[in-house]
């Protein structure tokens, strides 16, 4: 049978009804993962379509896997098949602190240029969570993923380049301030317009789309000034220059208070929120990282830089239980490229011991099912872990925080969600 292909064709996904979908198993907990997740949508998408519809997998190589078989961490072909199928999943790939091989999850998004990572965070009913109401979140973070320190442009100290940059810094830029010059190493941070335009325009189209009440961009802005500061100074000039009248932004707000003072700003405020529209605000990130434990119901949709992403994933993933079921996607909206994977790592010190919880990648697999259009695949999905949990037949993750539960392997709790689609 010829190979079906997922196109694109002016930005709308065209998606035959048996597409090649190309999957990196992953390192560490990986494979026990894949197996577990592949299990679970594949008896989705028979139970959805009967046989009508099917996913048809083409394993592509990354990490420790592909470099024992070819001597290379991320193949040219795993890259090629990406960009060729569109559409992808992987599990989690090893990267070494302080030295080796840059991240090769870091490397994909950059290759494929896969601008938003985007990390919706809701709350399972039954699910064991360290607060008080953990259903008050329901978030979908925007993480820029292409920019910011992960560029990579590092000098380690005691190295030519790193006294080449000392010295430009301080002969030709004048810096003064720089602590321990000598013994200092540097990393750059690049954060561009069309870069932050892109993410937060995202999250726009996503929260109108989905009817959420407010995007809030999330920066350093008052330490990094022409960083994160022009984040958020670009992304409130974005959301009035394109959405018009479908937002209002503090950054507005702001302006009516200086002429009208804030009992005219607060009053228009309120007739926006009347009106439906979308409010655009923002908050610096850590008072943020507070303000979602103490508040998290005033937070819908986050637009932010790629390393604030990064810490803000966990952290609210561990309010909703923990990345065992904290799902993402990488997607360029404009190219229709999209790899989905979990927010976890590769949990290395569980490796092979069929032992973790499969729900981030499963959950991944659930947005990519989505996104492709195949809604009913996607909701048996979530039946199925609903019910699981709600039975309390979990893995050890949740196992050890609920009472009377029954502990069940990787590879079982993908068998229980099956079971209870
Ligand atoms: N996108 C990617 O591929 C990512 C890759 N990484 C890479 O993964 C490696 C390990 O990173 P590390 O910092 O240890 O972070 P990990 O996310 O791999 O693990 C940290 C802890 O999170 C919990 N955890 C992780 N996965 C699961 C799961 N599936 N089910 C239940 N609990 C889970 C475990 O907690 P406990 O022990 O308390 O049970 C684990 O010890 C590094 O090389 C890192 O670079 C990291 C993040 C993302
Ligand atoms: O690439 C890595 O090793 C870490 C990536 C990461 O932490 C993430 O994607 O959230
Ligand atoms: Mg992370």
């Amino acid at each position: 049978m010829a190979e079906q292909k997922i196109t694109i064709k002016n930005g709308k996904l065209n998606v035959p009804d048996k597409p090649t979908i190309p999957f990196i198993e992953g390192d560490g907990t990986g494979p026990d993962i894949w197996h577990a997740s592949k299990l679970v949508f594949d008896a989705a998408v028979e139970k959805a379509y009967g046989g009508k519809r099917q996913l048809v997998w083409k394993e592509v190589l990354a990490g420790e896997k592909s470099y024992k078989q070819t001597g290379n961490w991320l193949p040219n072909e795993t890259l090629d098949a990406f960009r060729e199928y569109l559409v992808g999943i992987k599990g989690p790939l090893t990267t070494p602190v302080g030295g080796g091989i840059r991240s090769l999850n870091v490397a994909l998004r950059q290759e494929l240029d896969l601008y938003a990572c985007v990390r919706p965070v809701r709350y399972y009913d039954g699910v064991p969570s360290p607060v008080k109401h953990p259903e008050l979140t329901d978030m979908v973070i925007f993480r820029e993923n292409t920019e910011d320190i992960y560029a990579g442009i590092e000098y380690m100290n005691g190295t030519p380049q790193a006294q080449k940059m000392l010295e430009f810094l301080q002969d030709e830029m004048g810096v003064k301030k720089i602590r321990f010059p000598e013994s200092s190493s540097f990393g750059i941070k690049p954060v561009s317009k069309e870069g932050t335009e892109r993410l937060v325009r995202a999250a726009i189209n996503y929260a109108l789309a989905n009817k959420k009440p407010s995007v809030t961009i999330v920066h350093k802005g008052n330490i990094m000034k022409f960083t994160e500061g022009a984040f958020k100074t670009w992304g409130y000039e974005l959301a009035e220059k394109e959405f018009g009248s479908k937002v209002f932004t503090w950054a507005q707000y702001d302006k009516i208070v200086a002429k009208q003072g804030v009992a005219v700003a607060d009053a228009l405020q309120k007739q926006a929120v009347e009106q439906g529209k979308l409010i655009i605000k923002d908050s610096i990130a850590d008072a943020f990282l507070q303000q979602i434990l103490l508040r998290p119901a005033e937070y819908s949709v986050v637009a932010t830089l790629n390393l604030n992403g990064d810490y803000i994933s966990d952290a609210l993933a561990a309010i909703v239980g923990g990345i065992g079921i904290a799902p993402g996607a990488n997607i360029n909206y404009v190219t229709g490229h999209a790899i989905f994977e979990a927010t976890h790592g590769t949990a290395p010190k569980y490796a092979n011991q069929d032992k973790v919880n499969p729900g981030s990648v499963i959950l991944s697999g659930v947005m990519m099912l989505e996104h492709m259009g195949w809604k009913e695949a996607a909701a048996l999905i979530n039946k199925g872990l609903e019910a699981a949990i709600a039975k309390k037949h979990v893995t050890y993750d949740f196992e050890r925080q609920m009472e009377g539960a029954t502990l069940l392997k990787c590879s079982e709790f993908g068998q229980e969600i099956v079971n209870n689609m």
